[in-house]
């Protein structure tokens, strides 16, 4: 692994740099503002870095980390907070330089530049963490036929739907699906967990996000509950075109199922496992136990993130 260390840095404020994130054209742009700012920059050289490095940098003192990649670095940074048992010492950032950057958007973050004056002056809030089989998640958790897909999936696509776009393109990729048999067993405090069983092409929880057919993504990160869309049927569906979706997504779908709860338990009916996406990071399984922790994580926020987004009912 790769480290370089500006002058006058004393290991407190670190960034981990994923130099093959996005575009890759951001590690000379990140360099440089980590060095005005007095940051660490710790680099990736392969998958599943970021983890170790944020775990050694909060071993050496680290108390500010940000990640400069995509949502999966990020997830790697916190998977490493989480690691090293740090959630109450440790203040997380992001700098984004993914395709994406759902996330980043999602905490009022737009650039590198920005991002680094949210790192120095911007607002610490306490955001709810998801973990699912004890593997956390800021942004999504999304189970269903989304992993195969995600290497031809066109940047547009995923500005424009976000994690969703993996579905998306999986779906227009095969002509017929079967779906996914499945059970979801909701849980809440205040609620009756409602239990959802059916044939599934996919399973969106949202923590930093919601799932809407448009506008805002941002989800309430500090309610310490998940936005669950459970969307039904088979690959039949007539994906090819963009109102397909947002009707497939709409709020008059009944091809979806919305609720909001603090966790559920996903048991798969099926031979082979389903592969979910933790912030875009895959595991497979054919059971998922997934909680939120509320307030678990202290993030540092730009001024575009509120705390209760406007959008919210
Ligand atoms: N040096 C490296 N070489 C190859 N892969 C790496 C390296 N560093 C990190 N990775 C892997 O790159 C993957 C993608 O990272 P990330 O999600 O941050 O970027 P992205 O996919 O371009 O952006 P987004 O998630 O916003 O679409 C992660 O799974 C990570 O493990």
């Amino acid at each position: 692994m790769a480290t370089t260390s500006p002058t006058e840095t004393t290991g407190e404020r670190v960034v981990v740099l994923n130099p093959v994130s996005g575009a890759g054209d951001h590690p000379e742009t990140v360099r440089e503002h980590a060095e005005d700012y007095g940051y660490d920059v710790l680099e990736t050289e392969e998958e599943g870095d970021a983890i170790e490095l944020t775990r050694d940098a909060i071993g050496d003192g680290a108390t500010e980390i940000a990640a400069a990649g995509g949502d999966g670095t990020l997830n790697g940074v916190v998977r490493g907070v989480v690691e090293a048992e740090a959630l109450d010492d440790v203040t997380v950032g992001v700098l984004p330089c993914g395709t994406g950057n759902d996330f980043a958007a999602n905490v009022g973050v737009t650039g590198i530049e920005q991002g680094f004056e949210v790192l120095e002056a911007g607002e610490r809030r306490r955001i709810d963490l998801g973990f699912a089989d004890g593997d956390p998640f800021v942004n999504s958790c999304v189970g269903g036929l989304t992993a195969e897909s995600s290497a031809e999936t066109s940047p547009a696509l995923k500005d424009q739907f976000g994690t969703f776009a993996y579905v998306v393109e999986t779906l227009r990729a095969i002509p017929s699906f079967d779906g996914i048999r499945l059970t979801a067993r909701l849980s809440d405090a205040d609620a009756d967990a409602p239990v959802w069983s059916g044939t599934a092409i996919a399973v969106l929880i949202g923590n930093g996000r919601r799932f809407p057919p448009s506008g805002s993504t941002q989800a309430n990160m500090e309610d310490g509950r998940f936005d669950v869309t459970l969307v039904h049927g088979t690959g039949s569906v007539d994906l090819m075109e963009t109102a397909a979706v947002e009707r497939l997504l709409g709020r008059e779908s009944d091809q979806t199922s919305r609720y909001t709860v603090s966790g559920l338990e996903i048991e798969v009916q099926e031979a082979d496992p389903v592969s979910f996406s933790l912030d875009g990071e895959i595991i497979e399984r054919h059971e998922l136990s997934v909680r939120n922790e509320p307030r678990a994580l202290t993030f540092a926020v730009g001024e575009r993130y509120e705390p209760i987004p406007g959008g919210e009912e």
